[in-house]
């Protein structure tokens, strides 16, 4: 059975109660769920996700059966998929728009005909075609989304912080953290993370749940009422970072503050921030799941062996849409020319590109196929592996080493390594 004798593709808007649409978008949103094993979605918990989805613009693709079938309600999506655009923090506070992929899924009696490839090509040609340079997304197995041309390009970490005695940071505490109602961040939240973001290479602009999560909006029954909120201000009283928490309760051994979100403006916020939750009576360890990789905190204690690295993953999966675009968009650190020989099985972006970068600025020309034949590459690799190294948080020598950049000139990976150097550690703020 062939996709597209059986199936079709429909793109659907989220739209608010009462507008066309709203009973298709509602019944997809339902169906996500249970794709992902959970078919109890409600109608207000679908209705609330609905408002966020129309807050990100997010397009909703459905497959449907054209035909009805026995026992199959017709209006159900058999597979859905979302995109949606928010700006990638390419360095030295550099944006790029992203097309950002998630909610897939295929039900498990229409899986393996072929219906996520058909999705996946169907949105990263189209958003190539209106000139979206990158695409991103998250992933649920490491083993599928390789052949679509996605690449590690960030990773993260679950830490858990031995606070049994305090935390002893280098830094002499200016600002100050205060405990607030956590409907504050509601409104608060979205603004600390606007200045993170213009400053963290590898940072997507976040959707809108994250408010939700941050003012203890996101319950399983709606309010998440174990949510508490501190917000950072300066030392003129800006706030200009913010923590949400949850305690693990007195029966746990030991004790936990569990961290909802985290985010700080600027390096003194972020690490007072840490002192404050170190120093909260009844609980000895801190744990928060979405950690950076590397992490100034860490750095900053008298004894860094108080954090224990449990879980590190991958976190962003990239996708070059079009090499022109996105490496002219990049700053560089260092100065040079390369002529890199990119391969991509879908046929969306690879060739033969001439990189040069002057002054920290980039040339970059497709090489025709006639020009391109003179022109010897210095390097060939999969459009993945461009992924992987496009921010800087995975080494072109990494991948040398691992056979996935194939070298045709000694120190042509070194010197992609030094131009794509990012001004500090790679990491991504947020899950979508
Ligand atoms: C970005 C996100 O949203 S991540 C969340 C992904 N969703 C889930 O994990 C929910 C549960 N799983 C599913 O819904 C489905 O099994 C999906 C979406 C993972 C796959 O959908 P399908 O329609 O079965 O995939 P499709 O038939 O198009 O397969 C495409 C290719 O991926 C491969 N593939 C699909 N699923 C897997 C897998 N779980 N592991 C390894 N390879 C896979 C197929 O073999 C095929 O390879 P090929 O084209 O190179 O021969």
């Amino acid at each position: 059975m062939a996709f597209t004798d059986d199936f079709e593709l429909r793109r659907i808007h989220p739209v608010a109660p009462g507008e066309a649409g709203y009973e298709a978008a509602m019944t997809w949103l339902k169906a996500v769920s249970y794709g992902f094993h959970n078919p109890g979605r409600s109608t207000e918990r679908a209705a609330e996700a609905m408002v966020r989805s129309i807050a990100d613009r997010t397009e909703f693709i459905g497959v449907y059966r054209k035909a009805a079938q026995p026992g199959f309600d017709i209006g159900w999506p058999v597979a859905t998929f979302e995109s949606f655009r928010k700006d990638l923090n390419i360095g030295s506070g550099r944006m790029l728009r992203a097309e950002l992929i998630s909610a897939v899924t295929v039900r498990s009696d229409h899986r393996r005909l072929g219906i996520l490839r058909a999705m996946m090509q169907d949105d990263l040609r189209r958003a190539r075609d209106e000139g979206i340079a990158v695409a991103a997304l998250t992933v649920s197995e490491g083993s599928i989304y390789r052949r679509f041309g996605f690449g590690v390009a960030t990773q993260e970490r679950s830490i858990t912080v031995d606070s049994s005695k305090g935390l002893d940071l280098v830094r002499q505490t200016t600002g100050v953290v205060r405990n607030v109602p956590r409907q504050d961040l509601f409104e608060l939240a979205p603004k600390i993370f606007a200045e993170a973001h213009a400053r963290q290479p590898g940072s997507i602009d976040r959707t809108e749940s994250y408010r939700y999560y941050a003012a203890g909006k996101m319950g399983k029954d709606g309010e998440d009422k174990d949510v508490i909120s501190a917000v950072h201000y300066s030392a003129n009283g800006v706030p200009d970072g913010y923590a949400s928490y949850k305690y693990s309760g007195w029966d746990e051994t030991p004790r936990r503050l569990d961290i909802v979100d985290l985010v700080a403006a600027d390096d003194v916020a972020y690490l007072e921030l840490w002192q404050f939750l170190g120093s909260v009576d009844l609980t000895t360890r801190i744990v928060w799941e979405d950690a950076p990789l590397v992490d100034p905190m860490q750095w900053a204690l008298a004894d860094p062996r108080l954090v224990e690295s449990t879980r590190q993953r991958d976190m962003i999966w990239l996708r070059i849409l079009d090499v022109r675009r996105a490496f002219a968009a990049r700053e560089y650190q260092a100065d040079g020319r390369l002529v890199i020989e990119v391969a991509d099985q879908m046929g969306l972006a690879g060739g033969r590109f001439e990189l040069e970068v002057r002054a920290g600025q980039a040339n970059v020309t497709e090489l025709s196929d006639e020009s391109g034949a003179s022109t010897e590459p210095d390097l060939s690799l999969d459009i993945a592996d461009l992924g992987s190294v496009y921010l800087g948080g995975v080494l072109p020598s990494s991948l040398l080493a691992a056979g996935r950049i194939v070298e045709h000139r000694a120190g042509a990976a070194r010197l992609l390594q030094l131009m794509l150097a990012p001004e500090r550690a790679v990491h991504c703020l947020s899950h979508f």
